[in-house]
C-alpha cells in the first residue's frame, strides 16, 4: 500500500477539522469525497506535509509524513485546490524550476513528456498569467507529476474546466491511476463514477464510508452515487 493513514486528528483551534480517520490505499483512483468543509483537502495538506497533524501516523510508501518528508516528497506530487503558480513565468520555464527542484537527470526531455502527457503543447510558450483556467490547471498537473511520483493528490483538479478539458484531463487521471495511486477530491459524482475504483466518504472529519464504488451503489440499493452521498452526509 503507498498510502497508510492510523488515526488521523488535524485540530485547528477548537475545530476538530479530521477525527481519528484511518485508511489505505494502493495502486488505483481512490474517490476522497464529502461535503464543504468535511475535512478532505485537511487530510491530503497533512499526507502532502503542508501541514502537521494533531495526532496519528500517515506514511506515504512507507516513509513517515513527520519524520521523513523529504522522501515522501520525493515520492508524492500534489494539485493543491487553490493552484498557486508563478504567473509571471512562461509555461516552460515554470517547468524547468519545479524540475530543478527535484533535481531531474534529463529535465528537457521529461518537459517534453509531461507538456505532452497533459496536452499542454499548443500553449507551451504562453506565460501562465496568459492562459486560460484550463490550461492553468494543466500546468499544475504538470508539475505534479514531472517527477514521476508514485502518489498523485489531487484536490479538486477539474473545477472549472470546459466539458472538452474535463474529458481529456480525467482520461490523464485515469491513465495516471493504472500505475499510481491517485487520491482525487471532487464534487462532481459522474467524475468518481468514471474513475473511481475505491470511494471514501467522509463528514465532519471521519469516514462513513470507505468502499470500492461497485459495492457501494449495491449495498446502497442505489443506482446513483448522488444518491449514496446524500444519504451518507446528511445523517
Ligand atoms: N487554517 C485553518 N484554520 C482553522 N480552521 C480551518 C483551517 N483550514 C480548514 N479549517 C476548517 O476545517 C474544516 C475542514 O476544512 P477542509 O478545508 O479540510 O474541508 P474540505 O472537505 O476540503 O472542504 P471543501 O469541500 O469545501 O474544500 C472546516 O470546518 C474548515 O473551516
Amino acid at each position: 500500500m503507498s498510502i497508510r493513514v492510523e488515526g488521523l486528528t488535524k485540530i485547528y483551534g477548537e475545530q476538530k477539522a479530521v477525527d481519528d480517520i484511518s485508511f489505505s490505499a494502493g495502486t488505483g483512483v481512490l474517490g476522497f469525497l464529502g461535503p464543504n468543509g468535511a475535512g478532505k483537502s485537511t487530510t491530503m495538506k497533512i499526507l502532502t506535509g503542508f501541514i502537521p497533524q494533531t495526532s496519528g501516523r500517515a506514511q506515504v510508501c512507507g516513509f513517515d509524513v513527520t519524520t521523513q518528508p523529504l522522501d515522501v516528497k520525493r515520492n508524492i506530487g500534489y494539485l493543491p485546490e487553490s493552484n498557486a503558480l508563478y504567473t509571471d513565468m512562461y509555461v516552460k520555464e515554470s517547468l524547468a524550476f519545479v524540475a530543478d527542484i527535484h533535481n531531474l537527470h534529463d529535465p528537457a526531455k521529461r518537459i517534453a513528456e509531461v507538456i505532452e502527457q497533459t496536452g499542454l503543447g499548443p500553449e507551451q510558450h504562453k506565460k501562465i498569467h496568459q492562459l486560460s483556467k484550463g490550461y492553468k490547471q494543466r500546468v499544475g498537473l504538470a508539475q505534479a507529476i514531472l517527477h514521476d511520483p508514485q502518489v498523485l493528490i489531487l484536490d479538486e483538479p477539474t473545477s472549472g474546466l470546459d466539458p472538452n478539458q474535463l474529458i481529456s484531463i480525467r482520461k490523464l487521471i485515469t491513465d495516471l491511476g493504472k500505475t499510481k495511486t491517485v487520491i482525487l477530491s471532487t464534487h462532481i459524482m459522474q467524475e468518481v463514477e468514471a474513475m473511481c475504483s475505491q470511494v471514501i466518504i467522509i463528514n465532519k472529519g471521519k469516514i462513513v464510508t470507505n468502499d470500492t464504488l461497485q459495492n457501494l451503489k449495491g449495498a446502497n440499493g442505489e443506482k446513483q452515487l448522488e444518491h449514496v452521498f446524500v444519504a451518507l452526509t446528511n445523517k
